[in-house]
C-alpha cells in the first residue's frame, strides 16, 4: 500500500487530538520511528505554556520591553518575546530530538546538549511582537529538519543552511481569538484547535486548502512609496479592482487570514530594509512550505521562497506569499522592474 493510500485511509474525523493524528501519521511511515512526533508533542507542549502566560500576559508583568537591549535583528526585546524562547528551548533540550535550534532571539547556533539527536529546529518563537502589549493575535512559527552531520557530533551551520525544499515539517502556532496550531509534514495541512479544558489541540481544520484567489491583500501601506515600482502598480490594481485591504502586522495572523479566505500578503523589500524585513529561515521558509502544501504560492520576486539557496542563520526576504492566482498576477508584472 503506498504512502498516498495510507494516508487516504487515515482521513482522521474532526475532534482527533493532535497526539493520534501525530501518531496515526506515523504509522503511515514504515520508517518512522517516532523521533519526529516527539518532537511536535514537544513544540505543543512549549505552546500550551506560552498560550496560557500571552492570555495572562498583563497580569503577570510579562509586558513591555525586555530592558535587555536589542536583539541580533537590531529590534527592542519584548518580555514575551525572550519569555517564549527560554520555553521552547527548554521543551525542545528537554524532549531529547533537537540536537541544536536557532532563533530570532539568539545570534548563534544552541546547542541542546542532545548530540544524539536527529533534528534541528529553527523559530520564531513570539511573531509579531509589536502586537504584544495590544492585545491583537500575534504567534510562533518553526521549522525542522533532520540534521546532515553525523548523529553524536556537534550540530553545525550546514545544518541550518539545507535549503527551504528540505524541511521536514513545518507549522505555525496562531494566538488569537482562539489558539491554533498549523502543521504541515509535506503531506498536506491541518489545523488543530486548543482546547483549553481538556488541555488538548484537536483537529479542527483537516486537509487546509488556500483558494486559488480572494479579495484581500495585506501590506504596511505605509512603505508603499518605498516599494518596488511593480508593487506599487499592483497594489494600486488591487485597489481599483475595490480589493479589501486587511494588515494585521503579525506576519502568523495575515497569513492564517489569507490562508483561510484566499488572499495575498506582500513584505517587499524597501529602501531602509533593501534585503526585505522577514527572516528566510524561520518566518519564510516554514510559511512557504505551507503554503505550497495548501495550494498557494511564495516568491520573493524573482523565485519561489523554497528555492533560495540560504547563506546565514539571520538572513532576510521579501516575501510574497498567498493564493496562486493573485501570486501570479504580481509576478506577471515582473518584480524586477
Ligand atoms: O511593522 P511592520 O514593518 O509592518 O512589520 C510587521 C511584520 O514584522 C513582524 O512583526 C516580524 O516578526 P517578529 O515580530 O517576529 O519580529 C511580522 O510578524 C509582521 O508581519
Ligand atoms: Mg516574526
Ligand atoms: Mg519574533
Amino acid at each position: 500500500m503506498n504512502v498516498q493510500t495510507a494516508l487516504a485511509n487515515l482521513a482522521l474525523p474532526v475532534g482527533t487530538t493532535l497526539d493520534r493524528y501525530i501518531m496515526q501519521r506515523q504509522t503511515a511511515f514504515p520508517y518512522a520511528t517516532g523521533e519526529l512526533s516527539q518532537l511536535l508533542r514537544d513544540m505543543a507542549l512549549a505552546s500550551k505554556i506560552i498560550n496560557r502566560e500571552i492570555n495572562r500576559a498583563g497580569l503577570m508583568d510579562i509586558t513591555g520591553s525586555a530592558g535587555s537591549g536589542n536583539n541580533v535583528q537590531g529590534e527592542t526585546q519584548q518580555k514575551l518575546d525572550v519569555v517564549a524562547n527560554i520555553r521552547f528551548i527548554r521543551a525542545l533540550k528537554n524532549g531529547g530530538e533537537v540536537c541544536a535550534l536557532i532563533s530570532e532571539e539568539d545570534e548563534d547556533i544552541i546547542h541542546t546538549g542532545n548530540d544524539n539527536a536527529k533534528y534541528v529546529v529553527a523559530i520564531d518563537p513570539l511573531d509579531g511582537s509589536s502586537n504584544i502589549d495590544v492585545n491583537v493575535s500575534i504567534g510562533t512559527i518553526f521549522s525542522i529538519y533532520r540534521r546532515i552531520t553525523p548523529v553524536g557530533s556537534k550540530a553545525t551551520l550546514a545544518d541550518f543552511l539545507q535549503g527551504g525544499d528540505q524541511q521536514v515539517a513545518a507549522g505555525y502556532i496562531l494566538y488569537g481569538s482562539s489558539t491554533i496550531l498549523v502543521l504541515t509534514t509535506g503531506e498536506g495541512v491541518s489545523g488543530f484547535t486548543y482546547d483549553n479544558s481538556l488541555g488538548e489541540y484537536i483537529l479542527s481544520h483537516p486537509n487546509l486548502r488556500q483558494p486559488r484567489a480572494g479579495q484581500i491583500f495585506s501590506c504596511n501601506d505605509g512603505n508603499e512609496a518605498d516599494y518596488p515600482i511593480p508593487v506599487q502598480a499592483y497594489l494600486r490594481q488591487c485597489k481599483q479592482q475595490r480589493l479589501t485591504g486587511r494588515y494585521i502586522g503579525s506576519l502568523v495572523a495575515d497569513f492564517h487570514r489569507n490562508l483561510i479566505k484566499g488572499g495575498i500578503y506582500l513584505y517587499p523589500q524597501t529602501a531602509r530594509l533593501p534585503e526585505g524585513k522577514l527572516r528566510l529561515l524561520y518566518e519564510c521558509y516554514p510559511m512557504a512550505f505551507i503554503a505550497e502544501q495548501a495550494g498557494g504560492r511564495a516568491c520573493n520576486g524573482e523565485q519561489r521562497i523554497l528555492a533560495i539557496a540560504p547563506t546565514s542563520l539571520h538572513q532576510r526576504s521579501p516575501l510574497f506569499i498567498g493564493s496562486s492566482d493573485m501570486i501570479n498576477q504580481l509576478n506577471g508584472m515582473s518584480l524586477n522592474g
